[in-house]
């Protein structure tokens, strides 16, 4: 588990981020979340090495994190960082070398992954004359050659395809399957929600909710309820302490407190109810909802 403990950054005067504490487990997606500006980047520079917080730890299985740890890490950053006159494969390969791996592991590692990419017609061609997209996906092999024991990944989503999207999501579930610990930012809240198994968001430099995808949504349920019955609703605004947040002919989605509810349903066994159950927040509702 890799723990970042009370973590503190401020760029002049504006405090970048505020006592960020959270933890990235091993074998799951962790998924970062938050606005622009909130704080992603500076905290997966901070726990890659690359900036020195102003306080707080990094820490690998209560060890503080320090230059032989980060060797076993893989990152990419939010400057993309391949040499644009070298060789799509001959780079990685190199890359893999520069991080301890033996001549033939490096070729093997970096076919393999060139293929899951997609990218292996493309492995004789400068990176230059990749498309975007194609260069995103080399530089994701790029940080995977080394099958790292930490994954810390900028936006590895941003401008794919779909079909680029499934494979990097498919290399990058694989790492975790494997073992690593994978955290990556991304603006794409259903893909984070598809993909991960544990979320972390970030507003305005400071933790505003972590932990796993599920329990997220069952601490946000709270208090809104879901109806289905098979007569008219409209009775239902004129209850005292509900707030209707959508509603269909025969449905709604309302907000009450439980004993509010429980009078609701009473009410809704007369017009034939069909289903009554709390609602189970998506993470884009989650996000919205703790980040206000
Ligand atoms: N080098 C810097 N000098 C001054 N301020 C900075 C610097 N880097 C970041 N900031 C500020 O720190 C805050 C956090 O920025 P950061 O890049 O970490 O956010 P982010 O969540 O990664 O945003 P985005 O989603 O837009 O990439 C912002 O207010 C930003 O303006």
């Amino acid at each position: 588990m890799l723990t970042l403990t009370g973590i503190t950054k401020t760029y002049g005067d504006r405090r970048a981020l505020d006592d960020v504490s959270f933890g990235i487990e091993r074998g799951r997606l962790t998924g970062f979340v938050g606005a622009n500006g909130a704080g992603k980047t500076t905290t997966m520079r901070i726990l890659l090495g690359l900036l020195v917080p102003d306080g707080g730890t990094v820490e690998q299985d209560g060890m503080v994190v320090g230059a032989d740890q980060r060797r076993r890490f893989g990152y990419m950053p939010e400057e993309r960082g391949l040499y644009p006159k070298m060789k799509v494969a001959e780079q990685i390969e190199y890359l893999g070398r520069l991080r301890g791996m033996g001549k033939r592991s490096a070729a093997s590692a970096t076919a393999e992954l060139l293929e899951r990419l997609g990218l292996s017609e493309r492995a004789g061609d400068l990176v230059e004359k990749l498309s975007l997209g194609n260069q995103q996906r080399a530089q994701i092999a790029a940080a995977l050659v080394h099958d790292p024991d930490v994954l810390v990944l900028d936006e590895p989503f941003s401008g794919l395809d779909p079909l680029a999207v499934d494979s990097v999501a498919g290399v990058l579930s694989d790492a975790a399957a494997r073992g690593a610990s994978v955290l990556f930012s991304s603006h794409q809240l259903e893909l984070v929600e598809r993909l991960c198994q544990d979320i972390v968001v970030i507003a305005g430099g400071t933790i505003r909710a972590s932990g796993s995808a599920d329990a997220l949504r069952d601490q946000n349920a709270g208090s809104r309820f879901e109806l289905l019955v098979r007569q008219d609703l409209e009775w239902l605004s004129a209850v005292d302490g509900v707030r209707i947040l959508q509603a269909r002919p025969g449905w709604a989605l309302f907000e009450a407190s439980p004993e509010t509810a429980q009078r609701v349903l009473e009410r809704a066994i007369g017009s034939g109810v069909v289903s009554f159950a709390p609602h189970r927040p998506s993470l884009t509702e989650v996000f919205r909802e703790v980040v206000q």
